[in-house]
């Protein structure tokens, strides 16, 4: 059975949606990895249509790694996204998720807007739940090249110009993608004593 890693977003101008499409590629590019994309409805509820289905309880259940991201607001992860992770007790109850790694990436429209601070506010509930966090070595060169997005913390991404997203910030994305998922394979099944 392949592994499989959920990518789980919120994006209102889709600015996070193209991060999380290049975390899939990476994610995808490794053998029998398969990245699927989820999102959280909106706060308040709205008749906005999201072009990747809601994430379920179920499926967080079930996967083998993860990736999360978020839009900068405030300096923090998104409301819907902060809500959704309020209604997991059921699975911090039971562990489901210990020893599976995960990932962060953020997106902003100020590069010293909070990108880092909203990628750390991702990682307590991960780490609430036991999950094993996976960052960005500097031995990635983009880290030391990028002029927008991008950090040990995980991949982000400086909005402007819809659609346009820098070669470092792809390239570091990919890469997050692609260590999310070789790792996720590794441990799969795994649980420390
Ligand atoms: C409520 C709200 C708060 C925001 N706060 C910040 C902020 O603190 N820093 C920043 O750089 N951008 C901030 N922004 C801008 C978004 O982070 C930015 O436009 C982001 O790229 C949107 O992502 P999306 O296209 O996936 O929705 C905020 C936007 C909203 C709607």
């Amino acid at each position: 059975m392949s592994t499989r890693i959920l990518v789980l977003y919120y994006s209102r101008h889709g600015s996070t949606q193209a991060l999380a499409r290049q975390i899939a590629r990476g994610i995808n590019s490794v053998s029998d990895c398969e990245a699927l994309l989820r999102t959280v409805p909106d706060i308040p509820p709205s008749t906005e249509q999201h072009s990747d289905p809601y994430l379920t309880l179920d499926e967080l259940k079930d996967c083998d790694g993860l990736a999360m991201g978020s839009p900068v607001w405030f300096g923090n992860m998104a409301a819907p996204l902060k809500h959704f992770w309020d209604t997991t007790t059921p699975l911090w109850v039971s562990g489901a998720l210990i020893d599976r790694p995960a990932c962060v990436f953020a997106s902003s429209s100020s590069l010293h807007g909070g990108q880092e601070s909203t990628l750390q506010s991702m990682q307590l509930p991960l780490l609430h739940h036991g999950m094993l966090i996976v960052g960005i070595p500097y031995s990635e060169p983009a880290l030391h090249t990028t002029q927008t997005g991008g950090t040990p913390y995980g991949a982000s991404h400086l909005s402007g110009t819809p659609g346009q997203m820098s070669q470092e910030e792809k390239t570091l994305a990919q890469q997050l993608g692609c260590r999310l998922a070789t790792l996720s394979a590794r441990l799969k099944n795994y649980q420390c004593d």
